[in-house]
């Protein structure tokens, strides 16, 4: 049970609802095709995305049916598809949590196809700065879930445009915290014992990681940055994807920073909640279009949990990242997200680097 306190309950109903729906996208992970979809943009999106969309929702409608939810995922895919709705319909009503209570606190099981439909266009919310808002991205990285790489489930409460509650559900990324980083993971190493974790947060209290589990929630233990003495020992990590972040910056910036160590790559908010858990010390996202606009759901949980963790959070020009603009971060470029003691450091050679490419 989570302790008391400011945001207690929205957190428990988050972590219960983040922990079901990982449980279904590693299901889907091992036992089906994972009917994949290319969006409008090209991106995949798949029968787990779906699902964990659908799941999650639901347990938010039943816990805080006036919250509004911006949700990467809607339903049109499975409106124009039956057997694909049929298959993801099978999924939702598989992952049940074998703990009674918690599957209480979540409002049991959908009720029809047609309601999970319903239940996965509640997520259009267009967002702001005002009232309780949750961000929701079912699948964070689903191209390195379809690798077998390390992907999330991430969703965050913002309250009046901050985030207040942030979790992340990471299937594959070691329980400990101490474990090196290493650059994705390989598909036959999924589902190891000792792999899975929820970090989460909440504004003023702090971080925490605990593992990932079938039954109650794990207890928790606090997490924070590591100590860093110098930029130059510290280890960074950027996306798998080179479309995602420019990766040519990054080594030059690196490199004016005197840091030797290989870049680790690896997709989705688990960079954010690596460096949170001390397992890595920098996050930075260059950008590579001047036109990609970034999500809002593709930061909010981390970007609390790693400010939570000790660290600071801002986009290449140094803003902080502003969630109350609607469904994308249109005022931010990129991100860079390192311990507070040398952000202002990582950040200056940031900008550097970037302005002489002009
Ligand atoms: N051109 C781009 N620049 C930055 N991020 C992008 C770009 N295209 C897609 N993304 C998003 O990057 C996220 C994954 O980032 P990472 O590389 O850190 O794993 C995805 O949510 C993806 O969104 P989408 O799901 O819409 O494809
Ligand atoms: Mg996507
Ligand atoms: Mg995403
Ligand atoms: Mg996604």
């Amino acid at each position: 049970m989570a302790s008391s306190g400011p945001y207690a309950h929205e957190l428990n109903v988050a972590l219960l609802a983040v922990q079901r729906a990982t449980l279904l996208t590693k299901s889907v992970f091992h036992s089906h095709a994972k009917g994949t979809l290319s969006k409008n943009d090209a991106s995949p999106v798949t029968i787990g995305d779906f699902g964990a969309q659908a799941l999650i929702i639901a347990a938010l409608q039943h816990a805080f049916p006036n919250d509004q939810i911006v949700a990467e995922e809607e339903a049109k895919d499975l409106r124009e598809n039956e057997q694909l709705r049929n298959t993801v319909w099978d999924l939702v009503q598989a992952a049940k949590l074998s703990d009674a209570t918690s599957e209480l606190t979540l409002g049991g099981p959908l009720a029809s196809p047609d309601a999970m439909l319903d239940t996965i266009d509640k997520g259009a919310s267009q967002g702001g700065r005002a009232g309780r808002i949750w961000a929701l991205d079912p699948i964070d990285g689903t191209k390195g879930f379809l690798r077998g790489g390390q992907y999330a489930v991430c969703l965050a409460l913002m309250v009046d445009g901050h985030v207040r509650v942030g979790v992340l559900g990471l299937p594959n990324l070691p329980e400990s915290d101490a474990e090196p980083l290493v650059e994705g993971i390989g598909a036959e190493q999924t589902d190891a014992d000792g792999k899975g974790v929820l970090i989460s947060a909440v504004e003023g209290q702090g971080a925490q990681s605990r593992a990932l589990t079938r039954g109650p929630l794990a207890s928790p233990h606090s997490i924070q940055m590591k100590p860093l003495a110098r930029v130059s020992d510290a280890t960074f990590c950027e996306s798998v994807e080179a479309a995602h972040s420019d990766q040519s910056d990054s080594a030059r910036i690196a490199a004016a920073l005197g840091i030797s160590k290989p870049s680790v790559r690896m997709d989705s908010q688990a960079k954010y909640g690596s460096i949170a858990r001390g397992a890595g010390d920098l996050y930075l996202r260059l950008p590579v279009r001047k036109d990609y606009v970034e999500k809002i759901w593709d930061h909010a949980a981390g970007d609390l949990i790693v400010r939570e963790a000790g660290g600071e959070v801002t986009d290449v020009e140094g803003k902080r990242l502003d969630f109350g603009l609607g469904r994308t971060l249109k005022a931010n470029k990129g991100v860079v997200a390192a311990p507070r003691g040398v952000h202002g450091e990582v950040l200056g050679v940031v900008k550097k680097v970037l302005s002489e490419k002009k």
